[in-house]
């Protein structure tokens, strides 16, 4: 069996549910279809490095998944020769039929073990999505040497200050890896959020349970498929392109990073919360110390000191989740690196 005309997101649409999965070789290596919408691309060579590109884990975020997408086709035709090992995986492939961000609950909130709390589509899909990865980085164990990458992809649902920025996933020496933010401002990225605590997120979980270099990489707006314009992410699909072909991480002054540290997480905790933020305000938009940024009968949130900034505002969601997280300029020259 093949994938038809290299196109592994149309087989992902049009098998949602599970597929059975199935080997096929391509220029310079054996793909493995694992299930749907997960893909193992091994190349000839043996290789330390070992890439997972996710997209998709919110259904309508559909500009990464059409960028993933051209990188496999490129790869499967030969016009991309791979030279690493390749994990791909289309996170929701549901969601992404109904043009949702999701179904039952929130994908990017399940991981690190947290769907065993849940039912539904999504919490089947964490599980299955771990198990992909623990299986593909299975081949580092008692290895030394070896590289674990894992870039999860997003688009944001509102239009942000900086247009592509990353979320370094909680840290818990504190220190952040130069090459890894080198590489994030060769690939476009305007700024980075260090994060503050332990999450559920897929690029959490590959740091804390597989020590892997990982991030979500918001690469812009949420638009539907089709209606993506994929010149504005040519950066980040160039510094793959060398990443798939050479195994090398491009490499750029930090200079043009700006760095957020996220101070607090801002939580629903009542069905009466709001945000005191405009529909059409952007990520990073900077507020007044001593403004209300959130209200609910259970208590508010004022800013703290002028200039700090709210990222992912949003209260469409349960009583308990996320609703925003509070960020605040740092010096790249005040970060500990190795
Ligand atoms: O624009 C939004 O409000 C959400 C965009 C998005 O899906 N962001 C991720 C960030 C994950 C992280 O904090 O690492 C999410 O909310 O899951
Ligand atoms: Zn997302």
């Amino acid at each position: 069996m093949t994938i038809l005309n290299n196109d592994f997101l149309a087989l992902t649409l049009a098998n949602q549910d599970g597929i059975a999965p199935f080997q096929f070789s391509f220029p310079g290596g054996v793909g493995y279809v694992e299930d749907a919408g997960i893909l193992r691309l091994e190349p000839t060579q043996s290789s330390a490095t070992h890439l997972v590109l996710s997209v998709g884990i919110h259904g309508n975020e559909t500009g990464p998944i059409e960028l993933v997408n051209q990188l496999v086709t490129a790869i499967l035709k030969g016009a991309i020769s791979l030279n690493i090992r390749l994990l791909v995986l289309i996170g929701n492939p549901v969601a992404a039929n109904l043009a949702k961000r999701f179904c039952d609950v929130n994908l990017n909130r399940l991981f690190n073990g947290a769907w065993q709390e849940y039912d539904g589509f999504e919490a089947k899909r964490a599980q299955r999505l771990e198990q992909a990865i623990c299986d593909f980085y299975s081949i580092t164990e008692h290895k030394t040497d070896q590289i674990k990458l894992h870039y999860d992809l997003h688009t944001a649902i509102r239009g942000s200050v900086y247009e592509k920025f990353a979320v370094y996933p909680y840290v818990k020496n504190g220190v952040y890896n130069k090459e890894q933010l080198a590489f994030l401002a060769a690939s476009g990225i305007d700024a980075v959020l260090l994060s503050h605590q332990p999450t559920t997120t897929f690029s959490y979980y590959s740091y804390a349970v597989h020590d892997a270099h990982a991030f979500t990489v918001e690469l812009g707006k949420v638009y539907r498929f089709g209606e993506n314009d994929l010149s504005r992410f040519a950066d980040f699909g160039d510094s793959l392109t060398l990443l798939l072909e050479q195994g090398r991480l491009a490499q750029s002054s930090l200079a043009t990073l700006c760095i957020f540290r996220v101070l607090d997480s801002l939580v629903k905790d009542d069905d009466s919360y709001e945000l005191s933020i405009a529909s059409d305000a952007k990520n990073f938009t900077a507020l007044e110390a001593g403004y209300r940024i959130a209200h609910s009968d259970k208590g508010d949130y004022y800013i703290k000191q002028t200039g700090d900034a709210i990222v992912f505002p949003n209260i469409k969601l349960p009583v308990g989740q996320r609703a925003g997280l509070m960020v605040r300029p740092a010096a790249m020259s005040d970060l500990q690196l190795d």
